[in-house]
């Protein structure tokens, strides 16, 4: 069974244009993914495709006038509202993107100690895990401002980490540390996967993400094209199902370093059928009428008609 399973999730968001007037606009389209035990699953996507607001919407964290469609399931049970409450910071932890998640007016250990149930265990363990991250005994002192960028991405790790969550979703954790803590950091992941956890790791990176994911979800404007196993990104990509993740792991520096012509359409403006036919070679007419469903393909998925 899935540890987290996520089914035709949709966002919108509504804001008005003048006094009676509403606009909604769509961002995250028809999204299905799972994560099981033991497993980490990457989300790669540009800026913009939706991976933060996927993460929120697992969280439940989204603004007030996001509206939310579609199934979350956490354990086999449904996730909503009261039950994201209660598992979050706990069972469910989040590494957020900005270190502006930070209580801007509470010592730093005592934050990173606030997430661990028993009082007693947690000064040591917060000592334990800020050592892992090499930051000094005087930072359980500071005030989030004392921080430098590296430094609260660090301490925001320690809370995920020592929170003894069973599923953690990381949205960007590694950008601002040093290559080393970085690579620690990844480790680090596959290590609390390999002990049981289920890891939604966020990320604009695909090579760091091949480093330690089991499966890769390429997000693109809102929507999953593709969900390939790692081990699909080889050769010249052959064994992957989608044009655009074709295309981008082929951009990547090692191989032919050959950039996607065109830009991610933008939410509010995008083409009626396949999210990503007007960038690509292989569209057929078929392609800019309907948006392709999610098909299951050689134990990954792919909305695409063309592929096999
Ligand atoms: N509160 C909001 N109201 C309206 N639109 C929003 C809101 N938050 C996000 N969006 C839109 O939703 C889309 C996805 O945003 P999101 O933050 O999830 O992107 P992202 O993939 O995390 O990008 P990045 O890599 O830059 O962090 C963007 O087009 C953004 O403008
Ligand atoms: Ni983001």
């Amino acid at each position: 069974m899935a540890l987290l399973e996520i089914d035709q999730l949709s966002i919108a968001f509504t804001r008005y244009t003048s006094v009676l007037r509403q606009r909604t606009t769509e961002v995250i389209h028809e999204l299905q993914l799972s994560i099981g035990e033991g497993e980490i699953v990457a989300v790669v996507g540009s800026s913009g495709s939706g991976k933060s607001l996927l993460a929120h919407a697992i969280m439940g964290i989204l603004p007030g006038n996001a509206s939310v469609t579609g199934t979350l399931r956490y354990n086999g049970e449904p996730l909503d509202a009261a039950r994201q409450v209660a598992l979050r910071g706990k069972e469910i932890a989040l590494v957020p993107q900005s270190v502006n998640y930070l209580d801007p007016l509470m010592r730093v250990g005592e934050q990173v100690r606030s997430s661990v149930d028993q009082q007693t265990l947690s000064l040591d363990a917060q000592r334990k895990v800020f050592a892992r991250y090499q930051l000094a005994d005087d930072v359980e002192r500071m005030y989030p401002f004392q921080l430098s960028g590296g430094m609260a991405r660090r301490v925001l790790l320690s809370t995920a980490v020592i929170s003894g969550a069973r599923l953690i979703i990381a949205d960007e954790p590694t950008p601002g540390l040093h290559q080393d803590v970085a690579q620690e950091t990844l480790r680090q992941f596959r290590e609390l996967a390999d002990e049981g956890c289920g890891i939604l790791l966020i990320t604009h990176d695909i090579e760091s993400a091949l480093q330690v994911a089991d499966k890769v979800a390429v997000l693109y404007a809102g929507t999953i094209m593709e969900m390939a196993l790692a081990a699909d990104f080889s050769g010249s990509g052959e064994q992957l199902r989608h044009p655009y993740t074709q295309a981008l792991w082929k951009s990547l520096p090692q191989n032919e370093f050959k950039p996607i012509p065109g830009s991610q359409p933008l939410a509010g403006s995008l083409p009626v059928g396949c999210l990503f036919a007007p960038r690509c070679d292989h569209a057929s007419d078929e392609c800019s009428r309907l948006r392709p469903e999610t098909r299951h393909i050689r134990g990954g998925s792919v909305r695409c008609i063309h592929a096999s």
